[in-house]
């Protein structure tokens, strides 16, 4: 039997339209448009992705976005200014700095210095502490909507084995922290693996949610999956023009209980809760919490 596709497209469209009708209520009750700006260092081809859909989802939702493009020379000094700025720029709520950042430049330092209050990604070190300690401020966007389509499945998540595939700040630690937080589409027992992890194949066949992140073309292959397992592709590669996954979608899909596609899966679920996270950001520093 052939795996339901969990469309993500589809879902992330039905959190937008909430989300476009929050914005509006809020705006009536505060004068106040959420304002989300991106920063763009050089060209990632990833982030070239994310910044052109975001921009749009962004429109169509009442948020008001900018984008600020840099070249791949601009130094960290320049960064840090930049940041500051948006930083004491009452019209800003959400600041995004996309990564990977050029080599020259260190992440962590950039990313220690966005108030946390505007840090819509969930980067800053306050940010992933309340996370860990499961208060969270701002939920990081694509472990959130990650969440959001295990929800959607209705398999329940307690007690289940989940393998997440990748140890990165964005995706695999915070995904992590979700899944094993107590409530529901958590209270997951989990296994983080790596380059340097033992046994990939028969641990990521023990589990009953895959999630993979790795940047690997089609690295998850149908003998690695338990039958009824949940397939999560966060992968965002570019193969010969093409957008592909890190799961071997068409032989997975028929081992899996049910599978996001690439596109149309993980990505624009990634879209829909950043939108949520800068309505929320909106709403913090404004003092407008009840609406
Ligand atoms: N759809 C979306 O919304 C998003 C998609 N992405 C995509 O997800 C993918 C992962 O990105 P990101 O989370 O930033 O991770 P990174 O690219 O920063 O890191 C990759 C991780 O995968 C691990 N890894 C790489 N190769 C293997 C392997 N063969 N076996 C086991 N582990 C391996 C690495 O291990 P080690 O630490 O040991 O090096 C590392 O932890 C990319 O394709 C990216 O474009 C990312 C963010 C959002
Ligand atoms: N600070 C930061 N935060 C991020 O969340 C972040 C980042 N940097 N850097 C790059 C990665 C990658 N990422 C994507 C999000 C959505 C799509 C997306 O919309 N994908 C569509 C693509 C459709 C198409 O246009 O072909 C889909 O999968 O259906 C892709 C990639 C977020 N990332």
């Amino acid at each position: 039997m052939s795996a339901e596709i969990i469309d993500g497209k589809a879902l992330s469209a039905s959190f937008r339209e909430q989300i476009a009708q929050e914005v509006a209520e809020f705006n009536t009750a505060s004068q106040v448009v959420p304002h989300l700006t991106a920063i763009l260092v050089g060209d990632d081809p990833a982030s070239a992705v994310y910044v052109r859909n975001k921009e749009r989802a962004c429109e169509k939702a009442g948020i008001q976005s900018t984008l600020i493009r840099l070249p791949v020379e601009t130094t960290q000094a320049e960064l840090i200014d930049l940041v500051q700025r948006l930083n004491a720029d009452s019209s800003v709520h959400g600041i995004l700095v996309q990564l990977p950042l050029p080599k020259h430049i260190n992440e962590t330092a950039i990313l220690d210095i966005v108030n946390p209050l505007k840090d819509v990604d969930a980067f800053h070190p306050e940010n992933v502490g309340l996370i860990v300690q499961g208060r969270p401020r701002y939920l990081p966007c694509t472990p959130y909507g990650i969440q959001q389509m295990i929800l959607s499945t209705k398999m329940e998540t307690g007690g289940k084995h989940a393998v997440i595939l990748g140890r990165s700040e964005i995706v695999g630690k915070p995904m992590a922290m979700l899944l094993i937080q107590r409530g529901v589409g958590a209270d997951a027992t989990v296994t983080i693996c790596h380059s340097r992890t033992q046994n990939l194949k028969e641990i990521v066949r023990s589990a009953d949610i895959i999630i993979a992140a790795i940047g690997q073309p089609e690295f998850v292959t149908a003998d690695m999956v338990k039958p009824g397992a949940i397939v999560i592709d966060v992968g965002i590669n570019r193969v010969d023009g093409k957008l592909v996954g890190d799961v071997a979608f068409e032989s997975v899909k028929e081992v899996a209980s049910a599978i996001t596609p690439v596109p149309g899966g993980v990505g624009p679920m990634t879209i829909a809760m950043l939108l949520k996270n800068t309505l929320a950001a909106a709403r913090i520093l404004t003092g407008n919490l009840s609406n």
